[in-house]
């Protein structure tokens, strides 16, 4: 903005209104102080640029030597509230959601005030004078700067780098300070900015009504309101002051937009291209023994009737599996039918009002529901990595690349930062971005997606994961870039025996990567069975119905695209019985009132379907308008 004319016209009114603010007392103070009685409410002159006041003085050099009180009761005011506001911001982050609610309601409150009745009602309790404007305008402002910290914040909070930072154990403070204030920063900027103008119109508003300034002292305000009584002689004496007023504002205005630019370019240019992984998670030493006693049963990851609730609405209810060292088990199924909640829950990232409940959900051997939340992140954030879909949410777009893989090396290995720099490029290279070393000190919008997301598993790699959870981390990028990102996670697999669960909607993708498909239908597992019996050995009508949807070479192109007929489940209220009935050509009463448990058929599968043995019709029809999936 700065390189534009007006940018750079802004700049430079705020630069006279600051540098006013600094010399005019110094070099014309003792002008706009001399009392000329032979001069008394003098008009307009060559020798009186806007006249004299009541005792003779130059209301002229009055107005410039005011710059300084004006300018700088507004900044102290505004910083103030601006403190006041980020505090009470971010106070739901920082406080979690109980007290968080408390304090979103009492800003709600608050902001339904007009700002000008609270300054004026904070100044009356204050007193008059600049000491009891200054808070009195503070608190005004701050209810609304505090509401667009929580919008700004909630917002950040919600992407999938802060989940990540999360599981790699990094405290809330530090979310806040590292991933959340720089990402928001810019609007905030803008915001305080803006609300520095608005102090200035405020403040000089209070001197006007006499709440502000008291004599001897004066600010554009307080000159405003005594040129003003004598408007119909001079009208130079209200006139100057007033512009002084709409100039120094309009300033302090417009430059938010170039300083907003300056802190936080990176926000609003990085593009979105293809999809990344998220998060890492190292191993620390206590890992090594974990590894051990995993390796008993070689058990990664057990999940028992796990369930996910959100108030009266369920939409995981109760799935079971186990990770095994080394497996990779991918779960597919239509859109809502609870994939991601399933890893999400598993990763410890459901948020309240979401409860998550299970029989068993163990990680290396411990108990993650009996783990104390403060020591989960810990546990979680040593041995766990996330891969997000979002390529815009899974890196800190403020933070440059290196430094975000060198965090959970400082943060869980208690490594410095040169060495933890050096591990960031070293594990850059691992993942084969080229350049490693420039490409670490580049941001996340200078990659490709598909780097993003080989640089995501790279900070995976940060340290020794034991399990790898990749929800649809290929969906976004092309078939190229998606194929090389596929072999990675299956070179990571097998190199470092990791677990691997990915989610996807794409049959082809897990048959690519996993040993075992877990079909998931309304919230359950309906099928599990190994990747080499999907083609050919499915017994779930569903889990059939999914892969004729699915176009191959073989597939007639003049016939219109097969979908599976019918809406998937409504989680607020999953039918009677198996929730796949009412779109199952099989379906007979029995299916409709009572649901089949998933049931071990002795031969490495498990399937949940009262007519798994019968060779059924095909459930497909021809895609109809208002269906599919
Ligand atoms: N925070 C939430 N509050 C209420 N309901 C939710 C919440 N998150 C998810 N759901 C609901 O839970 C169901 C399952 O969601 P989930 O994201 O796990 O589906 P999915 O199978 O991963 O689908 P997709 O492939 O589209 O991501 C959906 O109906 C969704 O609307």
């Amino acid at each position: 903005m700065l390189r534009t004319p007006v940018g750079m016209a802004t700049a430079v009114l705020l630069g006279v209104v600051l540098l006013l603010a600094v010399v005019a007392p110094l070099l014309w103070g003792g002008r706009a102080d001399a009392v000329d009685t032979a001069h008394i409410l003098a008009p307009a002159s060559a020798e009186h640029w806007a006249g004299t006041d009541n005792l003779g003085r130059d209301i002229f050099f009055r107005v410039l030597v005011a710059t300084r009180t004006s300018v700088w009761l507004a900044l102290l005011s505004t910083g103030l509230g601006v403190a006041v506001g980020l505090l009470l911001g971010t106070a739901p982050l920082l406080l979690g959601p109980r007290l968080g609610r408390l304090v979103t309601a009492a800003v709600n409150i608050a902001v339904a005030f007009p700002g000008l009745l609270l300054a004026l009602s904070f100044a009356v309790i204050f007193g008059a004078g600049a000491s009891g404007a200054v808070p009195a305008i503070g608190l005004a402002i701050a209810p609304g700067f505090a509401r667009l910290t929580q919008t700004l914040a909630a917002t950040v909070a919600g992407r999938d780098f802060v989940a990540a930072a999360r599981i790699a154990g990094v405290g809330r403070v530090r979310v806040l300070l590292r991933h959340v204030l720089p990402n928001i920063a810019e609007p905030l900027l803008v915001n305080a900015t803006m609300a520095a103008g608005g102090s200035l119109l405020a403040f000089a508003g209070l001197s006007f009504l006499g709440l502000g300034v008291q004599t001897p002292g004066y600010d554009w305000g307080r000159l405003l309101g005594e040129g003003l009584n004598g408007i119909y002689l001079n009208p130079a004496a209200a006139l100057v002051p007033g512009v002084a007023v709409v100039l120094a504002g309009l300033a302090f205005n417009l430059v938010g937009e170039a300083a907003a630019k300056a802190v936080g370019p990176r926000t609003t240019t990085a593009p979105a291209r293809g999809a990344s992984v998220d998060v890492a998670a190292p191993a620390e030493r206590r890992g090594a023994d974990r590894a051990g006693v995993a390796g008993q049963d070689d058990a990664v990851l057990v999940v028992e009737d796990l369930r996910v609730s959100f108030g009266p609405v369920t939409p995981v209810r109760g799935v079971g599996f186990t990770l095994r060292r080394g497996e990779a088990v991918g779960i597919v199924g239509e859109s809502g039918s609870g994939k991601s909640l399933t890893a999400l829950a598993v990763a410890q990232l459901i948020e309240q009002p979401g409860h998550v409940a299970a029989r068993r959900l163990e990680f290396l051997g411990d108990d993650l529901l009996r783990t104390p939340p403060r020591a989960r992140p810990r546990l979680l954030g040593t041995s766990l990595t996330m891969v997000f879909q979002d390529p815009m949410t899974s890196f800190n777009p403020v933070q440059r690349i290196g430094r975000q893989l060198a965090e959970v090396a400082e943060q869980h290995l208690g490594q410095r930062r040169g060495p933890a720099l050096a591990r960031a490029v070293d594990r850059l290279r691992a993942v084969r971005i080229p350049g490693a070393a420039r490409r670490a000190r580049q941001f996340p919008h200078e990659f490709s997606g598909g780097m993003r997301q080989r640089a995501m598993i790279g900070m995976g790699l940060m340290g020794e994961p034991k399990l790898i959870i990749a929800d649809e981390p290929t969906t976004a990028l092309d078939v190229t870039v998606q194929r090389q990102v596929l072999s990675l996670l299956a070179e990571v697999r097998a190199a470092d025996d990791v677990a691997v669960l990915l989610i996807s909607h794409d049959l082809g993708v897990v048959e690519q990567v996993c040993d075992r498909v877990l079909v998931m239908y309304a919230g359950r597992f309906v099928e599990d069975l190994p990747v080499a019996r999907l083609r050919g050995g499915a017994r779930h009508p569903y889990t059939r119905a999914l892969l004729g949807a699915v176009p191959d070479l073989a597939t007639d192109r003049d016939q219109p695209l097969v979908v599976i007929p019918g809406r998937p489940a409504d989680p607020a209220a999953p039918p009677p019985g198996c929730a796949f009935a009412p779109r199952c050509p099989l379906a007979d009463d029995h299916c409709g009132r009572a649901d089949p448990a998933l049931v071990d058929d002795g031969s490495g599968g498990r399937v949940a379907c009262w007519h798994a043995d019968e060779r059924p019709e095909p459930v497909l029809s021809a895609a109809t308008e208002g269906e599919g999936r």
